[in-house]
């Protein structure tokens, strides 16, 4: 594994990259293409050679602890701290993740179960899966410096949202994959447009369409 076109050869074996289809990602956007991560989250020694890979830029011992935000990066920040941790001279480099309360109250990422301690006063590498926006991860990069922590950088499988430093607070970006492509509001999705069917299986796309449907209830 060793560029951006080794690497989406093995994405589509493992079957994560999806096209042809109309997608709802979490930002609220809409594309054709899917990059299906819980298809390489199946596979943990394919994660594991990932996170190694992820990790690689950085100086491990310049890294404390490894922070992801829930669910899928939650993975990669255990593999990543465990690699960081095989070339750390001495010590453990931990891995936390940042969550989202479910009843609405918490609505920013937080850091409960006792890993504030972790965060508050260490350097942190963040770790993220996919940056399409690059929301998300500006938000856990956010909460770890609400938290008191120093972030050194942010590695992420694939960003395939041109999503720059200046978009996540900053912070420098690794990818292993840049793959830029198109996305689009709902009011300027060819595919709504079109009426191709939103795809329910994966993404945001039940949701949306529930929430679709509540509005045109409303409004009868
Ligand atoms: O750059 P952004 O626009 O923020 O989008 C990317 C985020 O969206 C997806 O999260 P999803 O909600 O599918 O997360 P999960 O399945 O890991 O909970 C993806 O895993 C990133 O976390
Ligand atoms: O932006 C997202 O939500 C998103 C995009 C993508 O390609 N894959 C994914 O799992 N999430």
């Amino acid at each position: 594994m060793s560029s951006d076109a080794t690497l989406m050869e093995l994405f589509e074996q493992a079957g994560a990259i999806i096209t042809n289809s109309h997608f709802v990602y979490s930002s609220g956007r809409h594309s054709s293409v899917y990059l299906n991560k819980d298809a390489l989250y199946l596979r943990p020694e394919l994660i594991s050679s990932l996170c190694e890979r992820m990790g690689q830029p950085y100086d491990p011992e310049q890294i404390d602890v490894v922070v992801g935000p829930v669910i899928g990066a939650v993975i990669l920040s255990q593999w990543t701290a465990y690699h960081l941790t095989r070339r750390k001279l001495s010590g453990e480099t931990r891995a936390v993740f940042a969550e989202k309360g479910s009843d609405g109250v918490d609505k920013q990422f937080f850091f409960g179960r006792g890993y504030d301690k972790f965060v508050k006063g260490s350097n942190v590498l963040v770790v993220e899966d996919i940056l399409t926006t690059g929301g998300s991860a500006r938000q856990t990069i956010e909460a770890v410096r609400r938290y008191g922590g120093n972030v050194i950088g942010l590695s992420v499988l694939c960003n395939r949202g041109n999503v720059g430093p200046e978009q996540v607070g900053g912070v420098p970006i690794h990818a292993l994959v840049e793959l830029p492509l198109q996305t689009y509001t709902a009011e300027e999705c060819p595919f709504c447009r079109d009426g191709v069917p939103v795809n329910t299986e994966l993404g945001k796309g039940r949701a949306f369409l529930a929430k679709q449907q509540a509005a045109d209830a409303q409004k009868l």
